[in-house]
């Protein structure tokens, strides 16, 4: 990476304002989901023990520029405390002269979580004004916060144009394992796309043509492509206005010499719930009131055996609605089959992060990245502004 980090530059006895991304998810105040947090304690302890008196900014949610008390940090500071062994100082503010006495009071290798930078108007305008409050608090800036690096805000990107600023190790580690796939790819690589939504996808696909042996495509966007070639679809997803766009994406695959891998077959179902009746059919034979929810066995087969014989599998969104029981069949296969494959695998964030770890495969997989968002627009090619941000090497 060309871009400064914590061990390039000197933090003992430093105010060092660390940017995390515990945007974590929360069900009645309890954190079901504790990776993000876990996954920054490495910065976190390596400053400490370095004699960096340690400020801790994040999001949570998109309370835009209010206060909402469900979204304050206080489960992630207990969370962090638990993970670091030692008390974490939580502030009720991100800014002002309560927050800055509490910082007076920190002795060096301490640790302080400010109140969410969302709560701010200015945050996500990247108001000047906030970001300089923000380094007023410090002498140094370190952005750790991946998940949150695609978004251009005070706390992110605006702040590193008034204090040195350099990257954490996980965002070290996001950047190197994600830029070592998409430049200098181990091959055969895989590259899974799934989820709901091509409009979200089209980027990526198209970046991928350029640079997998084999794409495998899955969950709801697949029924764009089979639309496309006149097939019925019935209630299935579609996106009427890329029809011509995903037929594109095949010729163009097939003219690189890429494998571009559509389900065979598909389990349909009457209802987007768990009780639903559910069936099998080829693709070229889903009814007319029925909705395609996963792909189907042989399908998995096939993809299974792909990703068996790749040598780099990344993978970003899942192959069915993977939340309902009928529906988790064809996502849990590729997760098993990233689990046991040989060959390196990245998953990226989001929603097939949060369906690896619902089948339990978290630690079968190489890398499992902190940004969803951010992890897609980075595999697009699109420069990330709160990396962009950091001083240079
Ligand atoms: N066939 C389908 N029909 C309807 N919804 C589906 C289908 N397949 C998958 N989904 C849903 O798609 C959702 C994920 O879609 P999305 O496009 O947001 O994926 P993602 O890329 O994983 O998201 P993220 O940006 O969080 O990583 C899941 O909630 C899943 O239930
Ligand atoms: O969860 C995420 O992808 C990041 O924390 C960014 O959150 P946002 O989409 O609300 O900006």
């Amino acid at each position: 990476m060309n871009k400064k980090s914590v061990r390039d530059v000197e933090v003992n006895g430093k105010r060092v304002f660390v940017r995390v991304d515990f945007n974590v998810p929360l069900e009645n105040g309890v954190i079901t989901d504790d990776t993000r947090i876990r996954e920054t304690v490495p910065t976190i302890q390596y400053l400490a023990e370095r004699g960096a008196k340690v400020i801790l900014a994040s999001h949570l949610g998109r309370p835009k520029g209010e206060v909402v008390e469900e979204l304050r940090l206080t489960a992630a500071a207990a969370r962090l405390t638990e993970l670091l062994g030692k008390p974490v100082v939580k502030a009720d503010e991100a800014i002002g002269d309560a927050v800055k006495a509490q910082i007076a009071a920190l002795k060096d290798g301490d640790v302080l979580l400010l109140e969410n930078v969302r709560f701010y108007a200015g945050e996500e305008k990247n108001d000047p004004e906030l970001a300089k409050a923000f380094a007023e608090l410090a002498d140094l800036y370190v952005n750790d916060a991946f998940g949150a690096a695609h978004r251009a805000h005070a706390s992110t990107e605006g702040i590193a144009h008034y204090l040195p600023a350099v990257s954490g190790l996980l965002m070290e580690k996001e950047l190197e394992v994600l830029g070592k796939a998409l430049n200098n790819p181990e091959r055969p690589f895989t590259a899974i796309v799934g989820g709901a939504k091509v409009k979200d996808k089209i980027a990526v696909i198209e970046k991928l043509i350029d640079i997998a042996d084999n794409i495998i495509i899955g969950g709801g966007l697949s029924y764009t492509f089979f639309k496309s070639k006149g097939y019925e679809i019935g209630k299935s997803l579609v996106d009427n206005d890329r029809l011509e766009l995903v037929k594109e994406f095949e010729r163009k695959a097939k003219e690189k010499g890429v494998n571009f891998l559509l389900p065979v077959d598909i389990v349909v179902g009457d209802d987007f719930s768990a009780s639903a009746n559910t069936k099998v059919v080829t693709v070229d034979s889903i009814p007319a009131d029925w909705e395609g929810f996963d792909i189907g066995p042989k399908t998995r087969e096939i993809y299974a055996e792909t990703i068996k014989n790749s040598k780099l599998v990344v993978w970003n969104g899942p192959m069915g609605v993977f939340e309902l029981e009928p529906y988790k069949n064809g996502t849990e296969a590729v997760a098993n089959a990233c689990a046991t494959t040989t060959g390196y695998t990245v998953i990226g964030g989001g929603d097939s992060a949060a369906a690896v770890e619902k089948f339990h495969l978290g630690d079968k997989m190489d890398h499992i990245s902190t940004g969803g968002g951010a992890s897609l627009e980075f595999m697009e090619g699109k420069a990330l502004p709160g990396v962009v941000a950091l001083n240079d090497k």
